[in-house]
């Protein structure tokens, strides 16, 4: 059992460069041991519906072209999965970034983290401000705890939100490899209305960022400018992914960080600055290391947005801010 969990990390690098567009490579990604946190075993005597045969959901896709399940309401039943992931004793670790004026945001954002996500589960939030001070006390349930970890700022938020990327690297590689199973990382300025829970657990996970849902593929945001990593031509991609929320298994998410990491700082060296900062790189990432699992937009909606008729819950939006008023440049 000491070595439940328990993540090896044993990375050689080297650069795939036989085209301007090709991410970095990390090989061989992490090693895990294989463990119980990854069968599904289903305890004795528990009664639930028959599957149905036939698409619970005609109106979405609710898988991607590689097998990956894409969540939407009605496709799981989540007294199954609960059954599964409720023993195995799993730790989710929360990283949330709150620089500057965004720790205004944290009290919803907890508040509403503690009756929606991931609810029945050990939780354990990462807190990363420059403003412990000004952290709200909020009352957490039980088996769950929230450590502040003082960092500082920075006068720019392209810096901060790009940045999390090896701040959750580090972290991962200093504390999570003992402290958890899987991770996730949310945006700040956001807030849970609806369930988020054991569905969501894989070994990596993607949003599908609300915006681009249903756009055609050379219209995504994607880094178009063949001198970055992050380039992606017109004729690819999948989907259009949000920075806001990645998640997964703690060696996959090292992986994706350290890897965008590393290619933000190529980009740096080569004094190119991204679209859309990590999620550009992050976006790259999942164009040649397909997530395991992917979230529909009840995952990540955006509070200005009229809801949709597929979207029949939702679940974290992003609230509406004045980003001249709360971001340190514009
Ligand atoms: C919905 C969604 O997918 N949002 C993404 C999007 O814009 P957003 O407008 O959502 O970016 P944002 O301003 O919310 O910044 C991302 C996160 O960085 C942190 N932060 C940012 C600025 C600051 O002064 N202090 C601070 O703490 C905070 O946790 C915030 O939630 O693009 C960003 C990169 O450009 C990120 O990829 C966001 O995740
Ligand atoms: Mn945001």
């Amino acid at each position: 059992m000491l070595l439940y969990g328990f993540v090896y990390f044993s990375y050689t690098f080297y650069w795939l460069r036989s085209g301007m567009h090709d991410a970095l490579e990390f090989t061989p990604s992490v090693e895990i041991k294989q463990d119980v946190n990854t069968d599904l075993r289903f305890p004795e005597g528990i009664k639930y519906n028959q599957p149905a045969v036939s698409n619970s959901r005609p109106d979405v896709t609710t898988v991607t072209p590689w097998l990956a399940p894409i969540m939407w309401e009605g496709t799981f039943d989540l007294s199954v999965i609960d059954a599964i992931y409720l023993h195995k004793n799993i730790t989710v670790a929360t990283t949330v970034f709150a620089l500057g004026k965004y720790v205004r945001f944290l009290k919803d954002f907890l508040e509403s983290a503690e009756q929606h996500f991931m609810v029945g589960y050990r939780v354990h939030y990462y807190l990363f401000t420059d403003r412990p001070d000004e952290v709200p006390v909020v009352t957490l349930g039980p088996g769950r705890q929230l450590t502040v970890i003082k960092t500082p700022s920075s006068d720019r938020w392209q810096e901060i939100t790009l940045r999390r990327m090896e701040m959750i690297e580090k972290l991962i590689e200093e504390r999570l490899v003992t402290e958890a199973d899987y991770i996730f990382s949310l945006d700040v300025d956001t807030k849970f209305c609806g369930h988020w829970g054991s569905e969501t657990l894989a070994d990596i996970i993607a949003v599908l960022h609300p915006g681009y849902f249903g756009t055609p593929q050379r219209e995504f945001p994607y880094e178009r400018r063949p001198e970055s990593v992050a380039f992606i031509p017109p004729e690819e991609g999948d989907y259009y992914y949000g920075g806001a929320v990645i998640g997964g298994r703690i060696g996959y998410v090292h992986k994706l960080t350290k890897t965008c990491h590393a290619q933000l700082d190529v980009d740096r060296a080569n004094q190119i600055e991204v679209a859309w900062q990590e999620e550009s790189h992050l976006n790259k990432y999942f164009l040649y290391n397909k997530p395991s699992k992917v979230l529909s937009p009840e995952y990540l909606w955006q509070d200005f947005k009229e809801k949709t008729s597929n979207m029949k819950v939702i679940r974290f939006s992003q609230v509406i801010k004045n980003y001249a008023e709360v971001r340190p440049n514009p």
